[in-house]
Order: structure tokens, then C-alpha cells, then sequence
């Protein structure tokens, strides 16, 4: 069994560098088999477990793809089967983001539905009532969803009833093959949705509001390959920036696209940490002692659902009274119960958690619930008593390249070991190096 080992008490200083955004690489590389001529070359890939699925499901619908140095090349000249299997849509809910592409191209796709996860029911109603506007029909049946029409899709208005980041994507994707002119109404404006919206125009589409509520989609004929390069990862940046604040530390947090992290900035200043912007990057200054502070999680540009259990570590550390509200999904707070084994004082009340802070955190055996909460955890056992072991790391491994050396490098004491799986005594380090099998 893998796990990542943290003992807390080391302050970070130094600098890191951010990977290119996964929530911006899943729909760029979904959308690259829409060309029907040309290679698509997309830059600043990072090597994460949900990039290697994505090019799977390409690759398995019989589109060329090759991965090397952080880039991907997409080949989908040739005829592709539109059908993604399950054993992918499983691993990755954003697996379902192909359904626009190959609707728009080819007339049909056939998905496994993706089912619950661990922070919702997650559905995908809205996706395919934007698909119906178009004109496709839609058949959901014995665990799959299948989308069809005859000829192109038809320019529809379509309002959303909450401005999905996934819902958005692909419909953006099918609107820009269809007839006509498609209007989405409350859109969502994540900073992912407008690279999208970028890497599509230069492939010839002709989309523009995108990064506001209402996008504008005229059709075009056919798309074709182009080259592209991601925008950093703003929830990685955030990620590294609670790991500064939490451990006093001074960091700078490279590529980190300031204009992306408003609402973090915002927060994190309140709870008295100092945040610089840098030319290349931000730098992040945490304080002797941190502030209680609220926050509700909401769509882009309100407080990101993405960093909600990494704030929630922070908050554990601060003096005084700090709320939790999670708007964006009904089931997001998993990780308290990872928390409580810390030492954390939380309570849940409806979708909010009530954080006493400031807490002696204990380090002690904590499973990642999923990849921010894996995250989450982490940061806490920077500042635990003790050793802190980590487990589920595929849940890590599909949002974060290299963590583990990324916090060793800043000056973390951790380590990502192979251990068996006998009995963790947080507080006596010797038992833990004698059961070190392997070091990653
Ligand atoms: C790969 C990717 O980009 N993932 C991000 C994306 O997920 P994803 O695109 O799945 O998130 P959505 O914005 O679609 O979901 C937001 C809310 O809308 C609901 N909903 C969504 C679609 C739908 O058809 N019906 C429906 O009810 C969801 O259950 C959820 O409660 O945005 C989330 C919200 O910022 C982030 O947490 C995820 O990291
Ligand atoms: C929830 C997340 O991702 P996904 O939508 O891929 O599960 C996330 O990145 O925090």
C-alpha cells in the first residue's frame, strides 16, 4: 500500500511551480478529436492519472494520441468509433466530456452514465437538455446515455438552471458544429471555460462572452487541428498557498494567475496572511497567528468548491470561530471525519461546517475521501504533533503531479513510501522507517 507520511513542524520557504490546469486539459483534450483535419498540439499537459484516462478514451474511440514533455498531440483525422466504456467514465467523471464532440462531428455518442462520487449525486440533466435544444435525442438506459441526430445539430438558446462547468463545456463543444446560432444563458465562467472557448476559436469556431454569463456560439462547418498551451492550475496554486500560510512559511508560487484566485486572495488576506503578487507568480507570507474567517463556496467568481477542504485546514488553525458553507455540491465534507482524527473540533450543521480553531493538531492514519480532501490532509499534517500517514493516493494522484517532492522541496519532512499494511503509531517515527519497504 502507498501512503504519503508528513511530520508536522517544518515552516516552507522557497519557490514552486504550478502544472497546467486539469479542469482546463480534460475538455481541451476532449475537444481535440472535433477536427476532422489537422493534428492538435497542446502544451503544458501535466502528467496526472486523469490525463492518462482522457487519453485512453481517446485513444480507445481510435484517435491517434501521444504524450511526451508535457505534450499531447491529438490525431483524430481518421473515422472514430463514439463510444466511451465505463472502466474510463468510472475512473473519471469528466470522461462524459466527450459527448459533445462527438455528437457535433459524428451524430452520436455513447457514454456510461458516471454515477455518484464521493462529494455528490453529480448528474449530467443539464448536459443533455442542452443537447435536446439542439435537436439531438436522448436515451438513457441499462447504466449508458446515447445522444443522436439526424444531419447536424440545430443553434439553440439554452438556459442552464445552475451555471455548470461540465454542462457548459459540452454544449459550448456541439454548438460549434451546429446550424446556426446557440446562446447559453447563465453560463458558467470558470477561467477553464474561456481556455476552451480559446482553444475551439483557434480551431476555426466562432465563440465569444466566454468568462461571462452569456456565450454566443455561431456554428461553423468543420473545425481543425491547432496548437495550444493550458492555463496554470489555479487550485494547485491555491493548494500550495494554504501550505505557505498554514506554516508561517514564505513562498513563491510560480505561473499561480492572480486574476484566477480572486476570491482565495481575498480570503486568505482576511485570515492575515500577506499575498504579493510577483512578476512571475505569487508570492504567499504566512502570519505568526491567523484569523477566523467565513466562507461559502459558490461558482466562478465566488469562493471555488475545489479548495473549500484545504480552507478548512487553514481554518483549524486560526484563532477563533471559522463557517464553512458548500453551495456547489451536497456532499463535501468527507473529510471532517479525516479531520476529527486529527484532533479537529468540527461540526456539521446542514451544508455547513462549524471550525473551532486553533487546534493541536495530532497526527494520525487519514484516508484521502478525494483529491482535495487527499490535499486537505496534508496541509494538515504539516502542522500536526507527529507523524501523519496519508492512504488512498489514486484519488491524490488523479488533481496533483509530483506533491510529495513538491512539499520536500519547499521543506516539508515527507515522504511517499510503499509500506504493508500493519498498525501506524503516529508519535513513535522509528516503527514507521522499520516498516519503510520502498521509497518512491
Ligand atoms: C473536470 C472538472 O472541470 N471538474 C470541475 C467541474 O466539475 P463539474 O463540471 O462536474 O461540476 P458542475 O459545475 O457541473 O457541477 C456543479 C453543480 O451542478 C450540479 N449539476 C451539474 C450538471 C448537471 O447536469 N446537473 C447538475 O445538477 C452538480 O451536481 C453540482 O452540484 O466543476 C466543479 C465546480 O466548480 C469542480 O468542483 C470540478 O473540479
Ligand atoms: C472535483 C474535482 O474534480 P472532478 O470534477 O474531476 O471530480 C476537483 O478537481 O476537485
Amino acid at each position: 500500500m502507498e501512503n504519503i507520511i508528513v511530520r508536522g513542524g517544518r515552516q516552507l520557504n522557497g519557490t514552486v511551480k504550478v502544472e497546467g490546469a486539469k479542469n482546463a486539459v480534460l475538455p481541451v483534450i476532449a475537444a481535440s478529436i472535433i477536427a476532422s483535419e489537422g493534428k492538435s498540439t497542446i502544451h503544458e499537459v501535466p502528467a496526472l492519472a486523469d490525463v492518462h484516462t482522457i487519453n485512453q478514451v481517446l485513444s480507445s474511440m481510435n484517435a491517434e494520441v501521444a504524450y511526451q514533455n508535457n505534450t499531447v498531440t491529438v490525431d483524430a483525422t481518421q473515422p472514430l468509433l463514439t463510444e466511451a466504456p465505463f472502466e474510463y467514465v468510472r475512473k473519471m467523471r469528466a470522461s462524459v466530456l466527450v459527448l459533445g464532440p462527438l455528437l457535433a462531428r459524428y451524430g452520436h455518442a455513447k457514454v456510461a452514465l458516471p454515477g455518484g462520487c464521493a462529494i455528490g449525486s453529480r448528474p449530467i440533466d443539464l448536459h443533455l437538455k442542452g443537447f435536446e435544444a439542439m435537436g439531438a435525442d436522448v436515451h438513457v438506459g441499462n447504466g449508458f446515455v446515447e445522444v443522436s441526430t439526424e444531419g447536424r445539430l440545430t443553434g439553440a438558446k439554452i438556459y442552464l438552471d445552475m451555471p455548470s462547468v461540465g454542462a457548459t463545456e459540452n454544449i459550448m463543444m456541439a454548438a460549434a458544429l451546429a446550424n446556426g446560432k446557440s446562446i447559453i444563458e447563465n453560463a458558467a465562467k470558470e477561467p477553464e471555460i474561456v481556455d476552451l472557448a480559446n482553444f475551439l476559436n483557434k480551431m476555426g469556431a466562432n465563440i465569444v462572452g466566454a468568462g461571462t454569463e452569456t456565450i454566443k456560439i455561431e456554428g461553423v462547418e468543420k473545425l481543425h487541428g491547432t496548437e495550444h498551451t493550458i492555463i496554470p492550475d489555479r487550485i494547485e496554486a491555491g493548494t500550495f498557498m494554504v501550505a505557505a500560510a498554514i506554516t508561517g512559511g514564505n513562498v513563491l508560487i510560480e505561473n499561480a494567475e492572480i486574476e484566477h484566485i480572486r476570491a482565495l486572495v481575498s480570503k486568505m488576506e482576511e485570515m492575515g496572511v500577506r499575498i504579493i503578487e510577483e512578476k512571475n507568480g505569487v508570492r504567499v507570507i504566512g502570519p505568526k497567528s491567523l484569523k477566523a474567517t467565513d466562507l461559502k463556496t459558490l461558482p466562478h467568481p465566488g469562493f471555488p468548491t475545489d479548495m473549500q477542504s484545504q480552507m478548512m485546514a487553514l481554518m483549524l488553525y486560526a484563532s477563533g470561530t471559522s463557517v464553512i458553507t458548500e453551495t456547489v455540491f451536497e456532499n463535501r465534507f468527507m473529510h471532517v471525519e479525516e479531520f476529527r482524527r486529527m484532533n479537529a473540533k468540527l461540526k456539521i450543521e446542514g451544508r455547513s461546517v462549524i471550525v473551532e480553531g486553533p487546534v493541536n493538531l495530532q497526527g494520525a492514519e487519514v484516508a484521502a475521501t478525494d483529491l482535495r480532501a487527499g490535499a486537505a490532509l496534508i496541509l494538515a499534517g504539516l502542522v500536526a504533533e507527529g507523524y501523519t500517514r496519508v492512504t488512498s493516493l489514486h484519488h491524490i494522484d488523479r488533481g496533483y503531479v509530483d506533491i510529495t517532492e513538491k512539499f520536500a522541496q519547499l521543506g516539508a519532512d515527507i515522504e511517499r513510501v510503499t509500506q504493508p499494511e500493519t498498525s501506524f503509531v503516529a508519535a513513535e517515527p522509528e516503527i514507521i522507517i522499520a516498516n519503510q519497504v520502498e521509497v518512491q
